[in-house]
């Protein structure tokens, strides 16, 4: 089945659903396992969902044209979480206010910040290692969300969270919403008093009183805000060209955005990580081998991560097979040609980086966890965006250069002192991509820690 949406154009493969509902099961309940079918029909393929006509677009070429090429065609539509959450934070502006904030907050990933942040980043992770204890079993699943939060709040808050404050639950219930809202044909009204929506409005509320707190105590102590260096701080300093600066709402929705966009995603990134490492002793070993050469027991620092590409190689690869942002979404201000194929104004365009990093011509064997596909040559030789943990052109992740670091550095720290080990007979896991936008592992991760000796160190 096929449809040919203009005269002239190439026809689009076709998956028919359901009458009345089409795709909506399908995308709601195994989306992964949709997408993947998806994906087989060809580079582009359409379905049906609601009345207006949706596609995946799966290769880099066709990628590059909705993301870059007609960026200013494809727009981000995200009224739900605008009304819930973020306000006009920048996942959700649009347009030139977009473009604005987007060179603004550009400023808070400079290299010199970024050194100051990989600090922190190293002294939770050594706290995260002195805490474990030799052959202890904990879930991995929610160390690493602790792990993440505590690293987060102390970045963009400089606030310290710990685990089983309530701002974990609130971010549960915020990211939880998102994700349902996203292909759900009706929506209710949030301020409708359903038991659901009262406990979305107390998660908004915790949320809301946290981060005002924060702000609160930044502008109380305004004269010393330039010598902090949380990422709230360096948001009520941004100025643009003519030196104005945001208004303290503005400040407030991007914080927001900042933590709904990058807490999540990098949490399930470690999880990923270490969940692979565990599978692949054989990887590990080389990435031990690794930090104990160039670190000899030291805690690495962001010069170092220079020195560490294997570490580097293993977190990108595992940003392949679990990209933790597997689906990005746009739609379609107007009728446009994409690879010779035309979509009509309203159209809705996915992109997913799990099916599009299981391309066999780019990424062979691509179940396969293997960090040599990221040497430095061989990574040149992918074409470009057929590798998009982090998206594309104007609205590419703006904490990419951050998650990067992060990964990095976390895998460096813990590695030299830590293994772990699956606990016998582990299920595989699965994914749970229906209550969530990240892909997270649908059920505990149980491991062994193992602390490593002087002697496991010299091999
Ligand atoms: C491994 C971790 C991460 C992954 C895989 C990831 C992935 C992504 C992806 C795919 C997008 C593009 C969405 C789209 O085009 O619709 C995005 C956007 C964004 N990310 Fe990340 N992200 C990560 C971490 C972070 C972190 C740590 C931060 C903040 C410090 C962050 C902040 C943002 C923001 C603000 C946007 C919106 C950019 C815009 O629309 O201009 N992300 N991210």
């Amino acid at each position: 089945m096929s449809i040919a949406t203009s005269i002239t154009a190439k026809e689009i493969p076709y998956l028919r659903g359901w009458p009345l509902v089409g795709s909506q099961l399908a995308l709601k309940y195994e989306r992964l396992h949709f997408l993947q079918r998806l994906s087989r029909l060809g580079d582009i393929a359409g379905f049906s969902f609601g009345t207006a006509p949706h596609f995946l677009v799966n290769s880099p070429q066709l990628i590059q044209e909705v993301l870059v090429e007609h960026a200013a065609t494809f727009y981000h539509r995200g009224r739900y979480l605008r009304r819930a959450f973020i306000g006009n934070g920048l996942i959700i502006s649009d347009g030139e206010f977009h473009r604005k904030q987007r060179k603004l907050m550009a400023t808070l990933f400079q290299p010199r910040h970024l050194a100051t942040y990989a600090e922190t980043i190293t002294r939770y992770g050594e706290q995260f290692q002195q805490e474990m204890r030799h052959g202890e079993v904990i879930d991995l699943h929610q160390k690493m969300i602790d792990l993440a939060m505590s690293i987060f709040s102390k970045v963009l808050f400089d606030l310290e969270i710990r685990p089983g404050d309530e701002m974990m639950e609130a971010m549960d219930i915020a990211l939880a919403h998102s994700a349902k809202v996203l292909f759900s044909l009706v929506a209710i009204p949030i301020h409708w008093p359903t038991p659901y929506n009262k406990r979305l409005q107390q998660a908004r509320q915790v949320l809301q009183k946290r981060i005002r707190g924060a702000f609160q105590q930044r502008k109380e102590n305004s004269e010393h805000l330039s010598e902090q260096n949380d990422l709230l701080s360096l948001l009520l300093q941004a100025s643009d060209d003519e030196g104005s600066r945001m208004s303290d709402q503005q400040v407030l929705d991007e914080c927001r955005t900042l933590f709904i966009a990058g807490f999540e995603t990098i949490a399930m990134a470690l999880i990923w990580t270490w969940y692979l490492l565990a599978q692949h002793p054989e990887v590990y070993q080389k990435v031990q081998k690794e930090v104990d050469s160039v670190l000899g027991g030291r805690t690495p620092t962001y010069e170092d991560l220079a020195n560490l590409p294997y570490c580097l190689q293993v977190f990108k690869e595992t940003l392949r097979l679990y990209p933790p942002a597997p689906m990005i979404r746009r739609e379609a201000r107007d009728d446009v040609e994409v690879g010779g194929y035309h979509l009509a104004r309203g159209s809705t365009v996915l992109i997913s980086a799990y099916t599009l990093h299981r391309r066999a011509d780019y990424f062979p064997e691509p179940e396969r966890f293997d960090p040599e596909r990221f040497t430095p040559e061989r990574e040149k030789q992918l074409p470009r965006y057929a590798y998009l943990p982090f998206g594309g052109g104007p609205r590419v992740c703006l904490g990419n250069h951050f998650a990067l670091m992060e990964g990095h550095l976390l895998l460096a720290t813990l590695a030299q002192r830590l293994r772990f080990e699956l606990v016998a007979n582990h299920p595989e896991v699965g994914f749970d991509l229906e209550h969530n936008l990240a892909l997270r592992p649908d059920r505990k991760i149980e491991v062994i820690v193992h602390k490593r000796t002087e002697e496991e160190k010299q091999g």
